[in-house]
């Protein structure tokens, strides 16, 4: 089984480089001020390069508009865009025809019905990311550390292309890829020892606990 595995929130060297020699196959940028791992595109524009030809770089944006876009785009110059907020399937489409950029498109999930909303999505997007919903009084749409019910996945037609996110870390990881059967993983906060600070060895200890599951 060839699981991809995307380490989100990176911000330093040292960070990336661990990913990538655990063998990360995305590397995740955030662009969202209210974010403790938010970055300039100028900075992450500067760390990107370590990436070339090794993984994938996203940036991850959340509402974000054709200025903002343009700038992340020319500067960063990401393999994916990951659309984290409330985007419309029609924005969606906007977004792949004016970049001609692959876009995944997340969802928070806490009840069953919250998979349907996928619908309209469908044929638009070319990936699914399933998250927990945030948090009463969090500011950030995602990297909260929280997970969700993974059995509500079951219901998903097998054909739908998703990355697993949400409160994963290596400790409850076997028990997610038990029940669930995604394309990829997602995770940010469960490889820090603070909120934006990365450790390596949590890095380390995460993709030892997924190839000990797979
Ligand atoms: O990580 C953030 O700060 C963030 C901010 C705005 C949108 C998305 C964000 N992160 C995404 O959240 C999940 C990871 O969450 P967790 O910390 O592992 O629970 C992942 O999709 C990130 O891209």
């Amino acid at each position: 089984m060839t699981l991809d595995i995307k380490i989100c929130g990176l911000k330093s060297r040292e960070a990336i480089a661990t990913a990538l020699e655990e063998g990360a196959s995305h590397i995740g940028f955030i662009f969202f001020e209210k974010s403790p791992r938010h970055l300039e595109p100028a900075e992450a524009g500067l760390l990107r390069d370590a990436a070339s030809g090794k993984a994938k770089v996203v940036a991850v944006t959340v509402d974000a508009d054709n200025a903002a876009l343009d700038e992340i785009v020319s500067v960063v110059r990401p393999d994916m865009l990951q659309l984290h907020g409330r985007e419309t399937p029609e924005r969606v489409e906007e977004v792949r025809q004016r970049y001609n950029l692959p876009v995944m498109k997340a969802f928070a999930v806490r009840e069953a019905g919250d998979l349907d909303k996928i619908e309209p999505y469908k044929g638009v997007a070319d990936r699914f990311l399933f998250d927990a919903k945030a948090p009463k009084g969090s500011e950030l749409p995602g990297g909260n550390g929280v997970s969700f019910d993974w059995t509500l996945l079951a219901r998903l037609d097998e054909s739908v292309d998703y990355m697993l996110s949400g409160g994963l870390n290596a400790g409850n990881i076997a028990d997610a890829l038990a029940v669930a059967n995604p394309a990829g993983l997602d995770i940010s906060s469960g490889v820090e020892d603070a909120p934006g600070v990365k450790s390596q060895q949590k890095i380390r200890e995460f993709f030892r606990a997924v190839r000990a599951a797979v």
